[in-house]
């Protein structure tokens, strides 16, 4: 299989070293507008707005309002909009219909350029959203996550291929390891995925301290883009951007 690199404004994902994305994660608009000029100073590929640590989130108006002042400052950087259910380790509950009506107005906003999509949603809304985003040209990342455990192999294959048989443009998995036997089989994972069964971009990392190499390692092993803090981390294991930029490099010129 081959991957078909995807292009958002100049930022292409899928050849070269990973992308990296920093998230906001701050709770205010002010405090969210400090972050984003502290992060675009970082240079990152993409950014991530965690929406559900805003505590205005279930105001959609002032989720439009403040989406859009983000894109302003934001340039040709793409923004990625994300609200992280408190089931895959989000900091809110939100019904599923609560959920899906936030998704649909970001995404008839037009100003995410990506939006986040949980793969474990109810089946009717995550292919509604899929279809919203695809009519309006917003990428849709499609996500997973189990703080708790490492699937086996197969399922974190499976997973990922029912993503892409969702139409999701950039699939996503994170999942946290017991032991560097659980992080090898992320790995090996992403590896088949890419060699075999991968037509487009996708992303994964193990979690936490023990995962750390597989944020670095995406190059090497098929991870199109990857996390990195910028004022603070919003999952266990990202480490400050301008670090692992570093290492990205180091790794892209080592080839
Ligand atoms: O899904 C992800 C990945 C992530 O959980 C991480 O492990 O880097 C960080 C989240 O902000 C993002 O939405």
């Amino acid at each position: 299989m081959t991957v078909q690199p995807l292009t958002i404004r100049d930022t292409v994902i899928g050849e070269g070293a990973p992308k990296v994305i920093i998230p906001l994660t701050a709770d205010t608009e002010t405090g969210l507008l400090e972050e984003a000029a502290d992060v675009l100073a970082m240079e990152p590929d993409l950014i991530e707005w965690r929406a559900d640590l805003y505590q205005q989130v279930e105001d959609l108006e002032a989720v439009n309002q403040l989406l859009q002042l983000l894109r302003d400052r934001l340039g040709r950087i793409p923004l990625l909009f994300t609200f992280r259910t408190h089931k895959e380790g989000g900091s809110r509950e939100f019904s599923d219909r609560a959920y899906a009506d936030l998704l649909h107005a970001v995404i008839r906003s037009g100003q995410a350029d990506l939006i986040d999509v949980e793969l474990f949603s109810a089946e009717e809304d995550v292919k509604a959203v899929v279809d919203a985003a695809r009519e309006r040209g917003v990428i849709v990342v499609m996500s997973n996550h189990d703080f708790q455990a490492t699937p086996p192999k197969d399922e974190i294959i499976a997973r990922l291929r029912r993503m892409q048989d969702f139409g999701a443009h950039i699939p996503k998995l994170a999942c946290m390891p017991a032991s560097p036997a659980d992080v090898l089989t992320l790995l090996d994972a992403t590896h088949t995925m890419r060699s075999q069964y991968a037509d487009r971009p996708f992303l994964t990392m193990s979690m936490g301290g023990q995962g750390l190499i597989s944020r670095m390692a995406g190059e090497l092993f098929g991870s199109a883009l990857t996390f990195a803090a910028g004022r603070t981390a919003s999952a266990p294991g990202q480490i400050p951007a301008p670090e692992l930029k570093q290492v990205l490099d180091i790794l892209h010129r080592r080839r």
